[in-house]
């Protein structure tokens, strides 16, 4: 029996071009993100949400007038319909939250079929459909694991201010406001990461898009992924006071476990969009006058660096900032889903306008071929 050479092996897919795109590029050499050309920094210094949101689908930032449009539009399209609302209240809220925008994303799926799944203009409409209602749907389940009603959406108000007050009862004061909008920026797009990945592999099946996203959506939900965000504040709950950090953070490494918040499969010198969301973390904390945070935030950073070289990712200012605006921590993850739609939805174009079906091999390392017993 001749022994079959064994293929070189791409664990993970790490390292590994799969196809070009021209949504986002990250260059982590330089620190580096932009988004269609532009510095995602500049883009959380100076644009809206729903700018960048546009960016991202059309290529270019919108005119006055071309925002104006896709404003009114997106305002239009906010509301869930009174079975999407049956079907949302019927969901056990002992569930995940990101069970929940899952399962909405593929009833909304049923209200929207479309035999017709590479259709530019379709896919466009249903991208823009989950990016405005995607916020009531986040809104509603943080309010009613409260014990709350869920609170309309308010058409005169942009996209982060409505859903602050869809959250809260009114609009929080501008620097919140601010902070999180920036979250959502940061948060929009960065290549092919495994959920916008997940979102590619089901498109190039000639699946549509709802499919695609909630497949998305399942891959954020892990911890290694979009997850961690939440797992970083329930570590620093645990971790309670600053003075426990270090030793918290030595238990963790002598067993080998991963610390939530650090590490990134690209960016191996630290995360482009971290300095930007740290002085959003930094105001946010200064507002509401609590540094407790911060201040765990700062010695775990300078423990996890100086032992392991390994520094945080954009989960890690992310988790304590949400918290400090007031967010629940279930409801984090499904923050993300909010802000990542728009790449997803970008990535799931792009791929539908050049397809080729991904299907990669593997390397067979069962049992040799053998006969079932008589
Ligand atoms: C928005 C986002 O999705 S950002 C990522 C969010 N995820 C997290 O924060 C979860 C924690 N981080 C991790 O698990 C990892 O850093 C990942 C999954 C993000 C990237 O992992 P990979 O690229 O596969 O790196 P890999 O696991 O090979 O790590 C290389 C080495 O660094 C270590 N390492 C990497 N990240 C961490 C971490 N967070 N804590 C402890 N050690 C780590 C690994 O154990 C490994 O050590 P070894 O060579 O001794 O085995
Ligand atoms: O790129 C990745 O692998 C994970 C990440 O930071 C993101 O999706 O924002």
């Amino acid at each position: 029996m001749s022994a079959e050479a064994t293929p070189t092996i791409y664990k993970g897919l790490a390292g590994v071009v799969v196809d070009t795109t021209a949504v986002s590029k990250v260059v982590p050499e330089t620190n580096s993100l932009t988004y269609r050309g532009y510095a995602v920094q500049e883009l959380a210094a100076s644009c809206s949400f729903e700018q960048v949101a546009y960016l991202l689908w059309y290529g270019e930032l919108p005119s006055d007038g071309q925002l104006a449009q896709f404003t009114q539009r997106e305002r239009a399209s906010r509301r869930l319909d009174r079975s999407a609302q049956a079907v949302l209240a019927r969901t056990p809220d002992t569930c995940h939250p990101m069970d929940v925008v899952r399962t909405m994303i593929s009833y909304l799926g049923t209200e929207d079929p479309d035999e017709d799944a590479t259709d530019p203009a379709k896919l466009m409409a249903k991208a823009q459909r989950m990016f405005a209602i995607l916020p009531t749907i986040v809104a509603a389940d943080m309010r009613r694991r409260r014990g709350l009603d869920p609170i309309e959406p308010h058409h005169g108000l942009g996209y982060a201010e409505n859903f602050l007050t869809m959250c809260f009862g009114e609009v929080p004061d501008p620097v919140i406001v601010r902070a999180f909008e920036k979250s959502m920026i940061l948060y929009a797009e960065h290549s092919f990461n495994a959920s916008t990945f997940s979102a590619r592999v089901v498109t190039s099946t000639g699946s549509d898009m709802y499919s695609a996203v909630t497949a998305a959506i399942g891959a954020l939900k892990g911890s290694l992924h979009g997850g961690a965000n939440e797992a970083v504040m329930y570590d620093m709950i645990e971790i309670d006071t600053p003075d426990r950090a270090r030793g918290w953070l030595t238990e963790k490494l002598d067993a080998k476990a991963k610390v939530m918040g650090f590490g990134h499969r690209v960016y191996k010198n630290g995360d482009s969009r971290v300095p930007t969301m740290y002085d959003a973390l930094v105001d946010v904390s200064q507002h509401v006058g609590q540094d407790k945070w911060l201040k765990i935030y700062h010695e775990l950073e300078d423990e996890m660096v100086s032992r392991t070289g390994i520094r945080p990712n954009l989960d890690f200012p992310t988790g304590p900032a949400y918290h400090l605006m007031g967010f629940d921590i279930g409801a984090f993850t499904p923050i993300f889903v909010m802000s990542r739609i728009t790449g997803w939805t970008a990535h799931i174009m792009e791929q539908a306008a050049s397809n080729a079906l991904i299907r990669p091999l593997s390397a067979y390392n069962g049992p040799q071929q053998r006969s079932v017993p008589a």
